[in-house]
Order: structure tokens, then sequence, then C-alpha cells
């Protein structure tokens, strides 16, 4: 049987929130899990519940051949079994100690000159080399973050914890340290959890990815898989899918199925049986715009609409679309200025069968 990680908990915050996590997925040397949601969702009751830090009333969580929690049974090894490296959100680094002193926090254990080697392996291997001495208010973000993780690793632990491990960086340090972190945490051939709300972090950095909202894990699956094909409406919305509408099937033929949305009908490649009632779900950068008279583009579907709002949305602009359902679009200020759109102005928008995901809807949702 392939190695695996198990985690099944409950853990109830009496009148705050109650958090219901079941995740399972294979795990290899290096074989990261994100952890992705919206604030509140219970990302880091998991993760705290992982490190046994958080005691869930119920439940179990194994990791590989050990059980590290098993309520039933009255099993809970102590945080220092189960040999795990913590990263918490804003690093808590011990400000009075130097970098080579968090570094060596953890080491207690070894010899003094063993613990030196490593301190010294360690400040290599994350390119601290001349910053031993130094504090950490002295420190870039990014050098913060490096330590932190540093110190994480010191110990050997067998299993990594990061919570939201880039989020107190400014946008350009994090996209440089998002390709570092992935690198390193292949090279130190370690299993972890990382949990973020950010999606290109999860893209960039995740093997398996646990969609959770108001406590509870909707689905697991690769990063691109739960982006690209959420499994309800939930997940959609989580996950940032900007249209998400109701709607239903109206035919299915040679692989692809029409789907009726109020008075418009769209293709996309698959989905449930004729006459289900499904949502549809658009991602809003899958949405190309054509100017009404040209000629359209090989996409499947093309539906005219009317511009109601153009809201910047960093580098690109989210226009909103009423094609007799919402529609939202997401295009570059160039594409915009060259199709001349305004609120109120007729337009195409194209979109490939491909783009048009269908999930299955309960009758009456
Ligand atoms: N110690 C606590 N006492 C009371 N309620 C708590 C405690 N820890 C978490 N909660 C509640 O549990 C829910 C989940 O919190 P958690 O921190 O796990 O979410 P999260 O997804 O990590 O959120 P964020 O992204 O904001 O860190 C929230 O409603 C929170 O208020």
């Amino acid at each position: 049987m392939a190695a695996e990680i198990a985690i099944d908990i409950h853990k109830t915050f009496p009148g705050r929130a109650t958090i219901r996590a079941r995740i399972r997925y294979p795990v290899e040397a290096s074989t990261v899990l994100i952890l992705f949601g919206p604030s509140g969702s219970g990302k880091t009751t998991v993760l705290r519940s992982v490190a046994g830090l958080e005691c869930p009333e119920q439940g179990t969580i194994r990791f590989i051949s050990r059980t590290w929690l098993d309520t039933a049974a009255g099993v809970n090894i102590s945080p220092q079994d189960r040999r795990i490296g913590y990263m918490a959100q804003e690093y808590a680094l011990f400000p009075t100690y130097t970098v080579a002193g968090n570094i060596a926090y953890g080491l207690g254990h070894l010899s003094v000159s063993d613990r030196k080697r490593r301190v010294s392996e360690v400040l290599e291997l994350f390119q601290l080399g001349g910053l031993e001495s130094v504090k950490p208010r002295e420190l870039s973000g990014g050098q913060q973050q490096r330590v932190a993780l540093a110190r994480a690793v010191a110990p050997r632990p067998q299993l990594l914890l990061l919570d939201e491990p880039l989020s107190a960086l400014d946008a350009p340090t994090r996209i440089r340290l998002r390709g570092e972190l992935r690198s390193l945490l292949k090279q130190l051939a370690l299993p972890s959890i990382i949990v973020t709300h950010d999606r290109e972090e999860a893209l960039a950095l995740g093997d398996v990815m646990a969609a959770m909202s108001d406590g509870a894990v909707l689905q697991v699956g690769t990063p691109q898989d739960v982006f690209s094909r959420p499994a309800n409406a939930e997940v959609a919305k989580i996950v940032g899918v900007e249209t998400v509408v109701q709607g239903r099937v109206l035919q299915a033929a040679d692989s692809l199925v029409t789907i009726e949305v109020g008075e418009q009908t769209l293709t996309a490649l698959d989905g449930p049986e004729l006459g289900s009632a499904v949502f549809v779900c658009i991602r809003a950068e899958d949405v190309m715009l054509e100017k009404i008279g040209t000629a359209p583009t090989s996409a499947r579907n093309h539906v005219k609409g009317i511009v109601r709002d153009i809201a910047s949305a960093g580098p690109l602009v989210k226009v909103s679309l009423d094609c007799g359902f919402p529609l939202g679009v997401l295009v570059t200020r160039s594409a915009l200025e060259e199709l001349g759109l305004e609120p109120g102005s007729p337009v195409r928008a194209a979109i490939k069968a491909g783009s048009v995901h269908v999930v299955p809807r309960q009758e009456g949702n």
C-alpha cells in the first residue's frame, strides 16, 4: 500500500466554529499538500491539529505508518514526538536571538559541535551565510522568511507545516520566493502541508490541494484539477470561478453537451445526462471579448452581451457583462481600449467548450 497521510478530525470552538476535516492522500518524499480556502474556513485549525498544537475532540491523524491521534483509542502523540517543522504565519522569530540562535533553537538535543555543524549546514542551504550574528529586525522580509524556514527545517523534521509562508511579503518578493520555496521543498525531500488562500501560490507549490469552506473539506485533488474542475458550485466560488450560473442539459451528443442557461445555450465538453440540473462555471480569464460585427473566432460559444461594469483587477480589468446571465471577463487594459468598451457597450463573448465547466446541481438550488 502506498504511504499516505490521513486526517479525519472534528474540532469545535464553542459558539464560534466547527471544523470537520477529512483529507487522505498518498505521500512521497516531497509531496506538498495545500490547504486552500477563505479566511475562517479552518485551514490553520487543521494545520495546528496535525502539529499536535490543537486537540480535536474526535478523530484520527495518521502519518505514513504512525498514528499521531486516535481519540477513540486514547492516542495523542506530543508535538515533539511527531517530529514536525512548523512555521507560523508571521514567522514568530525570537527577536532577541541572532539568526544562528533562532536556527539552533530546536537543536538542544545535539552536542555543541553537532549543533554548530547543523546550523552552518542550514545557513548554507538557505543562503544565509554572513547573517548568522544579525537580529531578525535587521533582516528584510524575504530573509526573515528564510530564517523561519531554516529554523523549522534544522531539526530534520519528518513533515513540514507552513502557515501562509509568503503572505507577510510584498508582491514582487512573494513571486520570487514562491519559485525558490518550490525548489527548496523538492530539494529537502520532505513532505509538507502549506496553508494559503492565494491561487497562484497553490498552483505553484502544491501537488495535492484540499479546498476548505466553513470548516469542511469540499474537494481534494491536484490544484489544477480543483481550480479548473470544481466539484460543486461552492468549490467554484471559493476557488474564484467568477461565473457560476444555473443551467440545464438540453442535448448530449458526440462528446459535447448543450446547456440551456436562461435564454442562451452554451456548449461544454462533458456533463451529466439529458435534462439534469447543473451549474455552469466559467473562469473570467477563459472568456475572450470580440467586437460585434467582426468574424467570430473558432471558440464553440459566442454570446452577445452588454457591458454592465468595468473595474480594475491588478494589471488586468474585470468586465462584467449581462448576457442574459451575468458573465465576468478579465481582459488586458490594451484589449479594453482596442474594443472601446464602456458601460452600456454591446460586445460578444467567446468561450471555448473546454472552458465551460459543468457541475451537477440539486434541483431547487
Ligand atoms: N482558539 C480559538 N478559539 C475560538 N475560535 C477559534 C479559535 N481558533 C480558530 N477559531 C475559529 O475557527 C474558525 C476557523 O479558524 P482558522 O484560523 O482555522 O481558519 P483559517 O482558514 O486558517 O483562517 P485564516 O486564513 O483567516 O487564518 C474561525 O471561525 C475561527 O474564529
